[in-house]
Formats: C-alpha cells, structure tokens, sequence
C-alpha cells in the first residue's frame, strides 16, 4: 500500500492546513496511508527579529526542503505567502488550494484592552498601509498566530493586524473585529493560497481534489509582480489578482523607500497573460517612481 509523507512545521495553523491536504488526498483514494512529519524551521525559532533582518523567507522552508530532498517527506505544505519567490526547479510547487479570504483583520484583545498599548503588525506591508490609514502607533510582532494572539491577550497590544485566512482556518473567525478591504490593506501575493510542493518525478496524482486552477492564475500574476520588483525581500510590497467576470485583474504596491514613495497600479488581461501582466504592472510602477 502506498504511504504518502507530508511534512509541515508544526505552528497550529500549519498543521491544519496539512491536514486540509492530508483529507484531499484520503477522498482521492482512502486506501493511501498519509502520514503528518512536522518539524520546526530556523524561522519559527528566531523570534527577536525582523524577518527581512534574519534572511527572509527561505527560513520557513529550507528545513522542510531538506526533508523533501533527502526522502523524509513526499510533500510539503506552505502558506503560498511564505514561499520564497525562486523557487528549485528539483522542488515544484504541484498543487494550490483554492483561496481563502485573502484580506487583513483587526483582532482585539479578550478583555478591554488598554488604548495607549501599540497596534501590533508584523510586515512593512502592512505598518505602511495602515500608517496611511491613520494608525500611528505601531510596533513590530512576531511569531505564529497562536503566540501573537497570546501577546495581544497578554495586554501587550491594543490590536493586532492578522490575515483573514489564518483566523478563519483556526477557527478563531469570532475574534475578527474589523475586515480591512483590500483597497484599504492591500494583501501580499498569495495570502490565503496553500501550496503543495513535491520533489520533481513524484507522482502526486492523489492531489488531483486539492488543486485550484483559478489560485495558479492569480498566484502567477502576484508572484510575477513581487518577483520583478526583487522579491520583495526588504522593501514592502502587495500584490492582489482577482477575476471580473472572465479578465484577469491585477493590483500592485509598489515602495520606494529611498524616495520614500508609495504607489499602487492595476493591470487588466487575460487569464493566460498572469505572468506577464505582473511583470508590466511592476515595470510600470518601478518607472513611475523614479
Ligand atoms: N506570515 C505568517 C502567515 N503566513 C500565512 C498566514 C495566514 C494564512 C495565509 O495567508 O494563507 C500567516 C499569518 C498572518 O499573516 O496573519
């Protein structure tokens, strides 16, 4: 009998997402043994700094890499947000959850929290956004979504900045108390898609059931975008694709930190253009900046 090896850090929201794929595959064909491997990654373990500080985000995957490369693991899941923008080509992504709510929320304390506290957000993304917004007091926050609930019930905050999709996953949706648009708090690039990845020859058919054509496109586009403006590593970037009817439409961020320039566009096109329309969204913006 075939046993399927799934491997996920082992944050709450993590391991539910795992499981999201862990039940696709047991509808594909319920005679496959899957099996849940979890493991920790360097960016789950530094939690003083910055992740721009500490190397991006290659440190939620490459232990998790590793265990795909040398057999421990069949598959890994990822929040698609997390991945690194290259990508090995030993190492494809194979599969794509649909997506789920892909908009930022405010979160309040339990009880009454105390309005001199800091609103905690853990992105220049998002600190840029709301700043313009008119929130001014704002610190830095970090770990998963279970520890950064906890700070803010813990009285460290008079609020946290979350995405959607993470709480809804937990189960937590009651805690939201505020769904920025994203008009308001433009998403990054794949927030709320789950992304499967493999290594390259496996055959991963049992994911037929997972996988969303619809969050490829979008996906390729904002990924496109972030990939053309240098990843995204340091300078804050967001991106968001979405369907109006059968066009593809395509919102970006761009930030010039240096000249201290913030500037958002759209692109309109077809679904078969994602790529594309991203790369000519990032060239229009970077030029508009200069
Ligand atoms: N950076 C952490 C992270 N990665 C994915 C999610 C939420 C789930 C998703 O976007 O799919 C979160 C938490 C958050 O930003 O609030």
């Amino acid at each position: 009998m075939k046993t399927v090896r799934v491997g996920s850090r082992d944050s709450g929201l993590a391991v539910i997402q795992a499981q999201m794929v862990i039940d696709a595959i047991k509808k594909y064909d319920s005679n496959i043994e899957v099996e849940l491997v979890t493991m920790k990654t360097t960016g789950d373990r530094i939690l003083d700094k910055t992740l721009d500080k500490i190397g991006g985000k290659g440190l939620f995957v490459k232990e998790l890499d590793e265990a795909l490369r040398n057999g421990g693991v069949d598959i890994t899941v990822h929040s698609y947000k997390d991945m690194p923008m290259e990508i090995n080509s030993e190492l494809p992504v194979v599969a794509l959850s649909e997506r789920e709510d892909e908009r930022d929320v405010l979160i309040l304390p339990v009880k009454q929290g105390d309005k001199s506290k800091p609103l905690g957000c853990s992105s220049k993304r998002r600190m840029l956004q709301l700043k313009a917004l008119g929130f001014d007091n704002i610190e830095p926050l970090r770990g998963n979504v279970i520890t950064r609930l906890k700070k803010l019930d813990d009285g460290e905050y008079c609020g946290i900045i979350l995405a959607a999709a993470g709480i809804k996953r937990l189960g937590l949706e009651n805690r939201i108390s505020r769904y920025f648009t994203t008009e308001e708090i433009m998403p990054a690039a794949c927030q709320g898609i789950i992304a499967v990845q493999t290594r390259k020859g496996e055959d991963t058919r049992y994911l037929a059931n997972f996988h969303s054509e619809r969050s490829k496109i979008v996906s390729d586009a904002e990924r496109a975008f972030v990939a053309a403006l240098d990843g995204g590593c340091s300078s804050p970037v967001a991106a968001y694709a979405y369907f109006e009817n059968d066009k593809l439409v395509l919102r970006g961020l761009y930030v010039n930190e240096e000249k201290n320039i913030a500037i958002k566009g759209i692109e309109y096109g077809r679904a078969e253009d994602a790529v594309k329309m991203g790369i000519s969204l990032a060239k229009r913006l970077k030029g508009e900046a200069c």
